[in-house]
């Protein structure tokens, strides 16, 4: 089911959560609202869903103005960060609630129930409590439950938030494995980079209740539209003056220039269009190296290597290297 926001914006109080946000979503596409804490996601998810209404803005499901429509005609299913299980109710009689309230036959809720749980591979546990899950475990069962109902969209607000990093990681590729299976519209709000970035079709980045830009996570990454994106996504490096060090550079005297730590050439020798710098520190991080150099007034940049690259160098501190950017971005001053 496609779903389209449109010039959406939401006041509590004085406080200006969204801010004439527009965004559209693909049916069957997965995609995340990602951005720090207070920045709006969930209270645009919460609009989507129906159960916060916009001040202004509509919000369009299947090509139908959706705006004013109920949650429950909606065909929405969410999980929330503690979307909290029925205690005294087996997992089965979990994931089956929604269907027993809706009348189904007995016969159609245990097959619906048994398939749910073998795609959420719990198979064998379907009996037990939730008390006797792991978290990760629990989250699963949450989202068969919101599975259950055949929902056209899932609305996900920080599924997986409340879990440690490693069980984290597990459930996002879970999630993009379940994803491909199910192929139900997934609109999920984190504010952890790595995850909308690893498993997202496309990336709404929301910052101060607007949108700052939103596309695949090659796109965000390699052509960030603001300096916001670019420090939000992956590590920068900013050169202030750049001009003075890199003379080549097409930019004006004053200009700030960020680049990513990968981007950067560096070598022993001098050359045309390389600036020198000393080795401050260098770190052999086993999968790739990590250098920190300081250019000639001082101004940091971090320098990350392939392992051959790095040993080759041999980097050490107070070593005199050159460097060149390979690929620079250049922002208006942020207001
Ligand atoms: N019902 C409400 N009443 C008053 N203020 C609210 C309400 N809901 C949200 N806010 C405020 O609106 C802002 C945006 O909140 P929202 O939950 O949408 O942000 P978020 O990006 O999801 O942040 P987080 O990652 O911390 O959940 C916050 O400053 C929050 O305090």
């Amino acid at each position: 089911m496609s779903i389209l926001v449109r010039d959406i914006s939401k006041r509590f109080g004085d406080f200006q959560a969204v801010d004439d946000v527009s965004v559209s979503v693909e049916s069957g596409s997965l995609v995340a609202l990602l951005g720090p804490s207070g920045s709006g996601k969930s209270t645009l998810l919460r609009i989507m869903a129906g159960l916060e209404v916009p001040d202004r803005g509509q919000v369009w499901i299947e090509n139908e103005n959706a705006t004013y429509r109920p949650v429950q005609q909606r065909q929405i299913g969410f999980v929330f960060q503690h979307y909290a299980l029925f205690k005294h109710l087996t997992i089965r009689q979990n994931i089956a609630f929604g269907l027993n309230i809706q009348k189904v036959a007995k016969a159609q809720v245990k097959q619906k129930v048994d398939e749910l749980l073998e795609l959420i591979q719990l198979k064998g546990l379907g009996d037990r409590y939730p008390s006797q899950l792991s978290g990760g475990q629990r989250q699963r069962v949450a989202l068969a439950r919101s599975l259950a109902a055949q929902p056209k969209t899932l609305l996900l607000d920080e599924p997986f938030g409340a879990l440690d990093a490693k069980v984290r990681k597990e459930l996002r590729t879970w999630l993009r494995d379940l994803h491909d299976r199910v192929h139900v519209t997934t609109i999920f709000v984190t504010h952890d980079q790595e995850e909308a970035m690893e498993i997202s079709d496309h990336v709404v980045i929301m910052n101060k209740g607007k949108v700052e830009q939103i596309g695949t996570p090659a796109e965000i990454y390699d052509r960030p539209a603001s300096e916001f994106v670019m420090r939000f996504i992956g590590e920068t490096n900013i050169i202030s003056s750049a001009k003075r060090h890199f003379p080549y550079l097409e930019i004006s005297d004053h200009d700030r220039v960020f680049l990513r730590p990968h981007d950067l050439l560096i070598q022993s020798e001098p050359e045309t269009n390389f600036a020198p710098a000393i080795v401050s520190s260098a770190f052999n991080l086993g999968w790739e190296g990590q250098a920190e150099l300081l250019l000639k007034d001082d101004q940091k940049l971090i320098v990350k290597l392939e392992r051959d690259r790095f040993d080759s160098l041999d980097l050490h501190p107070q070593k005199e290297v050159y460097v060149k950017p390979l690929k620079t971005r250049v922002f208006a001053e942020a207001i």
